[in-house]
């Protein structure tokens, strides 16, 4: 028996058993089991206990939440990489399709990292027929726009409510530090609780298969359950065009991104999955794909309020809480680039303020910022910008007084004369490439940047 934790590597069958949703306790159940295991079950919990209005959101309900068992299951999947899967409502084939691709593309860090061939071991099973005839559910104005902590879903949040949508921010989890983001907002959080199965640490120690997953799209698919429960037609990300630029390339030739979840291809295929298997009338979209991360910057140095409560750097975000003191650990890719994209805009004096340090002016920082501009290193496994625009910024740093003879800029400008990169204008330029509803767009360009 492998079960559940023996021998994590040794699955055979990974068993999608069931999900359901206990509306007096506002609780989702998600349930897994590998070979004859124990069952691993996920809950997630809605404040509130809201409960779906009327047959037709019952029904679209129902169809969301087998969507978030389908994609929620890539967490149980990936520690014994099962080359038999079995479902007890097995999707469509166009669904199924879309599942293969979210494993496939999502754990690619997962499989580079660990050397191991995910799209080789992975079965989605079809079931007979297609999507049916899309349902319309009639749902009221609200935007559900999710929070992360840092600055791209607080502009995200700003740019919505300044084109005139009612929004109401969410996130998934306990964070501390999203509710204070929130709090600066002057908005209320919806705090949607996610408990992963106990099981999957023991499994981990016992030495399962382990890495980056595709959190983005579970995120997404609890947000599209939660706009159905609470009754609101959209579903907000703030996913950047920058998102799109894969990490490195795998040996196959394949794209590596770490941010695959995050990406316009992501998002167009869960939004006609949505369209069509859950509501035709649910949006879900992200209000940030037309910006680079450097444009996003650029739009957070003018909203203060967020400066002294926000945070980029993941050591923040894990399940049992923050492993550092700060906001900002100050050494990790993502502390990096925050560093290096404030300081296109603001002196240095504002960044320290921000940040409680100058990485700029620290020679230890060198090899990360080497990695970060794609001069001799990788760009690293995090959410980051792309090469291109980390190059253009250190360059504009090289032309500023305030920054050049930081030791980063010092040392790192000249390389810079040997690489192509993009001009920081064009960089400034939204992009009209993205899935925002046309009249929601319209009020966009009416907001100043
Ligand atoms: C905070 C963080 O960076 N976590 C990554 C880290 O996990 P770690 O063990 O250090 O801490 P936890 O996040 O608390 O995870 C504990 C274990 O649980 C597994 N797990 C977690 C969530 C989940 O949905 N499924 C899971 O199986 C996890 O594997 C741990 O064993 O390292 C892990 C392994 O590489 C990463 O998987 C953890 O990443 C989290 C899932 C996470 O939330 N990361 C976001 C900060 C993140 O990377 N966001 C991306 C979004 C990209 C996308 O395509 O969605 C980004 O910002 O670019
Ligand atoms: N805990 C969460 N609950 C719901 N949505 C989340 C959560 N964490 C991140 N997201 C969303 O996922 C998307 C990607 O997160 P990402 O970390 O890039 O954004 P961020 O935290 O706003 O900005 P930053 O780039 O500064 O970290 C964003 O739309 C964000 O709102």
């Amino acid at each position: 028996m492998s079960g559940a934790v023996a021998d994590p590597r040794a699955a055979r069958v990974f068993h999608f058993v069931d999900c359901g949703y206990d509306a007096a306790r506002g609780e989702a159940r998600l349930a897994w089991r590998v070979d004859d295991g124990p069952e691993l079950i996920e809950r997630i919990v809605f404040p509130g206990a809201p409960e779906p209005a009327g047959a037709e959101r019952r029904a679209a309900f129902d169809a969301a939440l087998q969507l978030l068992h389908w994609l929620a299951g890539v967490s149980y999947w990936k520690a014994g990489l099962a080359p038999e899967i079995r479902l007890n409502r097995p999707p469509p084939p166009a669904i199924a399709h879309f599942l293969t691709d979210v494993y496939v593309k999502g754990l690619a860090e997962f499989g580079f990292v660990n050397d191991v061939d995910v799209a080789g071991r992975l079965s989605v099973p079809a079931g007979p027929g297609e999507p049916s005839e899309p349902r319309r559910v009639g749902l009221g104005e609200t935007a559900l726009v999710a929070l992360g902590g840092g600055k791209d879903s607080l502009v995200g949040l700003e740019l919505a409510a300044r084109a005139g949508l009612q929004v109401r921010p969410w996130c998934v989890g306990e964070s501390r530090l999203i509710g204070d983001t929130a709090a600066a907002a002057g908005l209320d959080l919806l705090r949607i609780g996610r408990r992963l199965a106990p099981e999957l640490k023991a499994m981990n120690q016992a030495g399962a298969w382990n890495g980056h997953v595709p959190v983005t799209a579970i995120n997404s698919a609890i947000g599209v359950c939660a706009a159905l429960l609470y009754g609101c037609r959209y579903v907000v990300f703030s996913n950047e065009r920058s998102a799109d630029e894969a990490t490195l390339t795998g040996p196959g030739g394949e794209a590596v991104n770490h941010q695959y979840s995050k990406s316009s291809e992501f998002e167009a295929a869960f939004r006609a999955v949505v369209r069509s298997w859950v509501a035709a009338d649910l949006e879900y979209f992200s209000i940030l794909r037309p910006f680079s991360e450097l444009d996003i910057v650029r739009r957070f140095t003018g909203l203060e309020r967020f400066h002294g409560v926000y945070s980029s750097c993941n050591r923040n975000f894990h399940l049992d809480g923050p492993v550092i003191r700060g906001r900002w650990c100050g050494n990790c890719p993502k502390c990096r680039f925050a560093a290096l994209s404030l300081a296109v805009f603001l002196p240095p004096r504002r960044v320290r303020a921000i940040m409680d340090a100058d990485l700029l002016d620290d020679p230890a920082q060198e090899a990360g910022f080497r990695a970060l501009c794609g001069l001799g290193a990788e760009k690293p496994f995090e959410c980051v910008g792309e090469v291109g625009e980390c190059r253009a910024a250190l360059r504009a740093l090289s032309g500023q007084p305030e920054w050049r003879e930081h030791a980063i800029v010092r040392r790192l400008a000249p390389a810079l004369d040997d690489v192509a990169m993009p001009a920081l204008e064009d960089l400034l330029q939204p992009s009209s490439r993205h899935g925002i509803p046309p009249d929601i767009a319209a009020r966009m360009e009416g907001v100043p940047g």
